[in-house]
């Protein structure tokens, strides 16, 4: 079981403090949002931020790339020093290529879907990914309410693993706090992003312990 908290909902004035506080709380990952303007509404921060991270933790940088066209920037993350690079099916005609161009840039290999995608959308896929992540909320921003039904892709995509004998992660983005990443592990999930429940809180260590707790 990991945890991934998502730097979304950090101090951007004090970045580096707030990506070593949650590193000496004991977390596993680094979730990092990249957002276009354009795949999402919103825009973030590029592989410049992930660059400027990767000396100062030794954390899993899991960076979750919501731009159109990702494969444009595979190598620049690469480059970078990301180690997971997730990228939305929504946003490329050539997801298979995308993927197979992630592993060659020496990355792990990440597919996400939104929570209107079906699992159906990446079955042909799943034997190039490292990690599936079920988006449960619609991305954009941090801060969003959980949305439940998203979990039965989180047990279907679980139920495929098995069959097929593969061996990705099942990630969940969104809405995740103390209460909802129970219902997360028991569909199946083992890694868990969490942005606002951990950062919008004056004890971010208390959240983590709180999460942990969820998973037992
Ligand atoms: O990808 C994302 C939004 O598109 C974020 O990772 C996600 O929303 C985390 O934030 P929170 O835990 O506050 O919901
Ligand atoms: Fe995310």
């Amino acid at each position: 079981m990991k945890l991934s908290p998502s730097i979304l909902s950090a101090d951007f004035a004090n970045l580096a403090r707030d990506v070593k506080m949650v590193e000496e709380c004991g977390v596993e990952y680094l979730h990092i949002d990249i957002m276009d303007g354009q795949f999402v509404p919103n825009i973030t921060m590029g592989d410049n931020v992930v660059k400027a991270l990767r000396p100062i933790t030794k954390l899993t940088l899991d960076v979750h790339l919501m731009v159109v066209n990702p494969e444009r920037f595979i190598e620049d993350y690469a480059n970078a020093g990301a180690d997971i690079l997730t990228i939305h099916q929504e946003a490329t005609p050539h997801l298979h290529g995308a993927l197979q161009k992630i592993r060659n840039a020496g990355m792990k290999a990440g597919v996400v879907i939104n929570p209107a995608t079906p699992v159906s959308s990446i079955q042909h896929v799943l034997h190039l990914t490292d990690q599936v992540l079920i988006m449960t909320v619609n991305p954009g921003f941090g801060g969003q309410t959980f949305l439940s039904e998203c979990l039965e892709k989180v047990t279907e995509v679980a139920k495929i693993r098995e069959e097929k004998g593969y061996s990705f992660d099942i990630e969940v983005d969104g809405g995740v706090d103390d209460k909802t990443i129970s219902a997360c592990k028991k569909a199946g999930a083992n890694v868990f992003v969490a942005g606002s429940y951990i950062y919008n809180a004056k004890s971010p260590q208390e959240r983590i312990n709180a999460l942990r707790e969820g998973l037992r």
